[in-house]
């Protein structure tokens, strides 16, 4: 037996040895004991027959008795008890209870089931001794920024796109949000010629690969977190990636749902798989009533306001209690949505009768007598009440109030009813600098009442907030406000709806009427100011109400200043010009305006959803023709070193002293429009270093000997948050910077440095403060990595440093995740046929006139039941 199909999740480490034994229920099936004596597995012995590996994990030590452990199998689930003769309905029931097993994998002593474990190990593959597992991916959604060097990357290894049927792309970064009245082409339409160009190529890479695309001719357009649940291409017990931080949204559905880098997007291109290594386990937990005007927006930045941005770093947080339960799905995926705003790579809620009524009818979901199997599945992804996590957050709803942030970050949260902060109040010395450093940005005086704050600009919008509810609620603060309600003299404010659909939608409801009358301006769907790569931008020293995610420095432009709140609250302020406790709106006064005024009518989303969607188009060139089956004899030899060796690395390295590095800050939004992974090397830091004159400011990066700066130490931690951007490491690794050591990294910039053979090296923070030291005084250090040591040219004691073995060993030779995944190409295509059984639904059946796709592995193995 493989030791790596036995997997020791708890404890991260697989099973070096392990104990055959054959089951009494089955023939095919064996029984293993893993070396830890923690868990009973139940593999498969040959592939197909219709389960999952790693399938089932007993506990035997949780037997009072001790006595051998007892399977919990339902017997209808084996293989030898089903006939080849059974009829369709027993097959389908067969498979329903290898479902509800799949969803109660785990039953081990003092670890009962958590739906994320769940998920990880129903969709594990393989796993290395140091616990890195490759992971089957069940939905990819593709946009223009993190996606042109992917698909260029496929081209030049002459790879095709695995799994075309569950791959969904869209237009959102850079579509300009002004009226497609006259839309003629992208070419006429989209003015910026860098935006332009990852349109088209987006275009292209479409059609040469044969992908479904939602064009900015089609109403289903709109920012890729919201079209997923939108068509039903986000399910329940999924995992689904995107080159985007804010994949998370999808986990209000009961998925895995993360963030990844580009050259991790090639990656799930190329073999619908991912490498990653389990998370920790936190969860959230919402309990009591919540106040009139207090959002789902208000909760989560009020959760991260606790558990500050870096708090839930290597977490996936599971969102709790008897509020959360109570939310709709809308705003369930805007406290999912931000969870990477926490620091987690996911956030994720439990489905139910909420989630299923979401799904049932949308275009990609199943239907009939699939969707009853789905369901009957999706209804054990639950979290055993006793479940262990290994951080726990309780929050009382009571103490939650309309939030609003002060500073750049999404931690610097206060009550609409406080303050700005004072710096003086903070003992700490480094929290005091960094309060002061960011209320100079924000031009914010200590002690000013927020609501005395004034506002130029307004957005509502985002895939925070741009839903059919959130314009709800922002119609119905317009309206309680009075008839003769206006958007505040010398303000601009923009509502973006998350796609086409939501602006069809409003517009049957009302709702645009209600904005335009009040002044303002109703838009096209898209990403828009929220980070403003389309043109929709701050200029320097103006401030936005803004219901998106991030405050960053210069997120919505460089200079420009941006205050995070609910669309209520962003309507209030529109409407007063200064922020505003959106609560002034309710009450009887208001309740009266909102009787005597328009009427809104409630419209059906599905009445929208009438468009079918396509099977993918077949790829339109030779390249994009290779068939799925052709996975395991694809080229991996030529582009397995494609990455220069990292042995010995002596430099100079530049010291920076700032907690919270975000990825904006390296590298801001307009260098996101390249096409390359190289070009980038003036675009590191580029708003601290240069100014807007264009001319080199005197910032630490422009000053010898850092000109030439190979290594870079951060003394303060949660290096790299933010976004999934792979453009930072390549400014980096452009500016010469090959390795980065910080006291700890956010999860994706980590991946993304190792995946361009850069090493990021976390250690203490006195010993970063050490080395900042050092380099501060222009000493070089050099980095050895086969000896995991820090060697400092000043004399001093080297330090030493451990790196994931397997991240070590292809930095030390250069290699390249995909050819290796390659290699394990024949589990890929097994899991691929087993999926195709117990879950037909994830094989694109929602297409319409879609037959299920069949891998060569499928064709060759009609499994037998
Ligand atoms: C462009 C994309 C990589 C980025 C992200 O990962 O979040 C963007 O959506 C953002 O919000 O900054
Ligand atoms: S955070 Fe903003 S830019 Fe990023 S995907 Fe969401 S809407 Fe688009």
């Amino acid at each position: 037996m493989d030791r790596t199909d036995v997997l020791c999740i708890y404890r991260d480490v697989p099973c070096t040895t392990v104990l055959p034994r054959m089951s009494p229920y089955c023939k095919v099936l064996t029984l293993t004991v893993c070396a830890h004596a923690w868990l009973l597995v139940m593999r498969s012995a040959r592939p197909g027959c219709g389960l999952f590996m790693p399938l089932m994990f007993l506990s035997w030590l949780s037997s009072a008795s001790g006595s051998p452990p007892q399977l919990a199998l339902p017997t209808s689930t084996t293989g030898a008890r089903l006939s080849k003769r059974s009829d369709a309905r027993t097959r389908l029931a067969a498979k329903d209870a290898v479902r509800q097993d799949m969803g109660r994998p785990c039953c081990v002593r003092g670890n009962p089931r958590i739906i994320f474990i769940v998920l990880m190990l129903t969709h594990c593959r393989d796993v290395d001794e140091n616990g890195l597992a490759l992971i089957y991916i069940d939905r990819h959604l593709v946009f223009e920024v993190s996606s042109p060097q992917a698909f260029e990357g496929l081209r030049n290894a002459g790879r095709p796109v695995r799994r075309p049927d569950c791959t969904l792309a869209t237009v959102d970064h850079n579509v300009p949000t002004s009226s497609r009245k006259h839309f003629t082409t992208v070419s006429e339409f989209v003015t910026q010629p860098e935006s332009r160009a990852q349109v088209t190529t987006l275009e292209d890479n479409v059609k040469t690969f044969g992908l479904t695309y939602f064009g900015m001719t089609d109403r289903r357009q709109g920012i890729v977190h919201i079209i997923g649940p939108e068509e039903g291409f986000t399910l329940p017990g999924i995992i689904c990636v995107c080159g985007d931080s804010h994949t998370s949204t999808h986990g209000a559905f009961g998925c895995l749902a993360f963030g990844i880098g580009t050259s991790e997007v090639e990656h799930v291109l190329a073999t619908q798989t991912i490498i990653q290594k389990k998370s920790k386990n936190m969860r959230i937990t919402v309990e009591g009533t919540l106040a009139g005007g207090v959002t789902s927006k208000d909760v989560i930045l009020h959760i991260i306001g606790v558990i500050g941005i870096a708090g839930g770093t290597g977490c996936v947080i599971e969102y709790a209690g008897n509020v959360v339960r109570g939310l709709s799905m809308e705003a369930r995926m805007t406290m999912c949505n931000m969870s990477i705003e926490g620091g987690a790579r996911a956030g994720m809620i439990a489905p139910d009768e909420i989630t299923f009524n979401y799904l049932r009818g949308r275009p990609l979901a199943p239907r009939g007598v699939l969707w009853d199997h789905a369901e009957a599945y999706w209804r054990t992804l639950k979290t055993d009440e006793d479940a262990k996590f290994d951080i726990e957050v309780n929050i009382r709803a009571e103490d939650i109030v309309p939030t609003v942030t002060w500073g750049t970050s999404p931690q610097d949260v206060v009550p609409i009813t406080g303050k700005v902060p004072d710096p003086a109040s903070f003992a700490d010395t480094s929290k005091r600098a960094a309060v002061e450093r960011a209320l100079r940005y924000m031009g914010l005086s200590p002690n000013t009442p927020m609501e005395e704050i004034k506002i130029d600009k307004v957005f509502i919008g985002s895939c925070t907030n741009s839903r059919i509810e959130d314009l709800r609620s922002v119609a119905k603060v317009i309206i309680a406000a009075g008839p003769d309600a206006r958007v505040a003299e010398g303000v601009y404010a923009m509502i973006v709806p998350g796609s086409g659909l939501v602006k069809q939608q409003a517009e049957a409801e009302g709702l645009d009427a209600v904005f335009k009358r009040a002044g303002f301006d109703w838009r096209e769907a898209g990403c828009s100011m929220c980070l403003g790569m389309n043109g929709d931008n701050l200029s320097p020293g103006e401030r936005s109400a803004s219901t998106s995610n991030r405050n960053f420095e210069g997120r919505q432009g460089p200079g420009g200043r941006t205050h995070l709140l609910s669309p209520g609250m962003a309507a209030a302020a529109a409407l007063t010009g200064r922020l505003t406790d959106v609560r002034r709106y309710l009450g009887a006064e208001a309740e009266a305006k909102l009787a005597s005024g328009p009427k809104l009518k409630l419209a059906n989303p599905s009445d929208f959803l009438t468009d079918p969607v396509l099977p993918p188009p077949e790829p339109s060139s030779a390249l994009g023709a290779l068939p799925p089956m052709a996975l395991s004899s694809l080229p991996t030899a030529d582009s397995s070193s494609r990455l220069a060796k990292f042995t010995v690395l002596r430099g100079i390295a530049v010291p920076l002293h700032t907690e919270n590095i975000d990825t904006d800050m390296i590298t801001p939004a307009r260098f996101l429009k390249v096409l390359k992974r190289t070009g980038l090397k003036d675009a590191l830091f580029a708003d601290l270093r240069w100014g807007p004159d264009g001319r080199p400011t005197d910032f630490i990066l422009n000053r010898e000997p850092y000109t030439q700066a190979k290594i870079l130490v951060c003394d303060k931690p949660n290096f790299g948050c933010g976004s999934s951007r792979e453009h930072a490491p390549w400014s980096l690794k452009d500016f010469g910077i090959m390795c980065v050591i910080a006291p700890s990294f956010a999860d994706i910039f980590k991946n993304n440095t190792f995946q361009n053979g850069m090493l990021p090296i976390a250690l203490t923070e006195d010993e970063c403060r050490e080395l900042a030291d050092d380099a501060e005084q222009g000493l070089e250090l050099e980095v050895d990595l086969e000896k995991q040591e820090i060697r400092r040219t000043s004399g001093k004691p080297p330090f030493a440093f451990t790196v994931d073995p397997f991240r070590r060993h292809s930095l030390l030779n250069g290699l390249d995740d995909i050819a290796l995944t390659l290699q394990k190409a024949l589990k890929i295509e097994e899991f691929e046929a087993q999926r195709s059984q117990v879950w037909p639904w994830l094989d694109g059946l929602g297409y319409k006139g879609r037959v299920p796709v069949l891998t060569a592995a499928k064709q060759a193995r009609r499994l037998d039941w």
